[in-house]
């Protein structure tokens, strides 16, 4: 197949290296050292002590590309602006777009199936609704990833969960398809788990559980996940908060399920941390502002999660990484 991975930074470039040495033709839209890098000297993967390298081709420019089977945008959902401006020149007239990320997904409302009750107004996810002129319903593919991943150099990744990478895919209407089954080959190939998914929205919210608590506590903690779980003051906090990010997910979803992981928790910073910490802007819409959204919807109070809300968004706008 003919993938573009478009905005291959973390996420992105692990992937990229796993479907290229799967046999695709893979390219990649990123952009300064990490591009420059990749086009002199391919793009590596470190998972512990090994290390693969692809030769992908990639550019700033969609237009260097040329038309995709398959498009999976890994940008953040603070610069999927980027996408709107970006796409044509790689779409042809079956082109699938798979938007992989975090959070509640621009998309989110549309191709919603009936059962699902009314959502907030999400306009604030596709400001000026950009995204909505540039993509049609029929090529939109919800994505959530369940992998951690670091770049580590210009053109070096590293993939931090070696026993979990997986990229959950589904049409927006959740309808079964060719495209799906045949992208979900690929990926499972590619040593990207790819299960099978019966709404996407469940999946959607099953990861958000984890984001709206765990990585927004890391966010004002400046501690990894484990550094979290292992806080003794944070015992009796983590379970509220888990239970209020569920009452959100459950009024939408009653079947949503919590991700629950056996073992310690990761090591690592989540990548809402590592922007923090890089000065890149958070995804506070995605994360926060969304799940807030969908709280009132619902009529439900979240007293924990409004007030860790409040204290990313300060934090965030402090920093000026954050101007919603
Ligand atoms: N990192 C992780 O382990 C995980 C991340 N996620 C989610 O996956 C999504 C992607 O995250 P992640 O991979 O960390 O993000 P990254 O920021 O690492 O990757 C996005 C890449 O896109 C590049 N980019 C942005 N705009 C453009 C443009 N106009 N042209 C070319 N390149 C561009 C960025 O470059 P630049 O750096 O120059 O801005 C960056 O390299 C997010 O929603 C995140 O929450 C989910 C699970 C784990
Ligand atoms: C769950 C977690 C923390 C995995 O790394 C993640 O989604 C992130 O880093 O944003």
């Amino acid at each position: 197949m003919r993938i573009c991975i478009f905005g291959a930074g973390a996420v992105g470039s692990h992937f990229a290296v796993r479907l290229a040495r799967a046999g695709h033709e893979v390219s990649c839209v990123m952009r300064g050292a990490h591009l420059d890098a990749v086009k002199a000297d391919g793009l590596t993967l470190k998972v512990g002590d090994t290390a693969v390298t692809a030769r992908v081709k990639a550019s700033a420019d969609p237009a260097d590309l040329g038309p995709q089977d398959v498009v999976i945008s890994t940008l953040k959902a603070t610069g999927i602006d980027a996408l709107a401006a970006g796409l044509a020149p790689l779409l042809h007239g079956e082109t699938a777009i798979v938007f992989a990320q975090n959070g509640i997904p621009w998309w989110y409302d549309l191709g919603l199936p009936q059962q699902h009750p009314a959502v907030p107004d999400l306009g604030f996810l596709d400001p000026g609704g950009r995204l909505r002129s540039a993509v049609p319903k029929e090529r939109i593919i919800g994505g959530v990833i369940f992998s951690s991943n670091e770049v580590i150099a210009p053109g070096v990744v590293a993939n931090l969960s070696p026993d979990r990478n997986r990229l959950l895919i589904g049409e927006c209407d959740d309808r079964p398809s060719g495209r799906i089954a045949q992208l979900r080959a690929a990926l499972n190939d590619a040593a990207i788990e790819s299960p099978e998914v019966k709404e996407i929205r469940e999946t959607i919210w099953s990861k958000l559980l984890t984001n709206m608590s765990m990585s927004v506590l890391c966010l004002l903690t400046g501690l990894t996940a484990r550094g979290v779980r292992d806080d003794p003051a944070m015992q009796e906090v983590i379970p509220r908060l888990l239970d209020e990010a569920n009452a959100i997910a459950t009024r939408y979803i009653p079947a949503v399920k919590r991700v629950t992981r056996s073992g310690p928790a990761p090591d690592h910073k989540p990548s809402i941390l590592q922007d923090f910490e890089l000065g890149r802007a958070l995804e506070i819409d995605v994360l926060v502002r969304a799940p807030a959204a969908f709280a009132r919807t619902a009529g439900l109070a979240t007293p924990m999660l409004d007030l860790m809300a409040a204290l990313a968004i300060q934090k965030a706008r402090d920093k000026e990484l954050y101007s919603g």
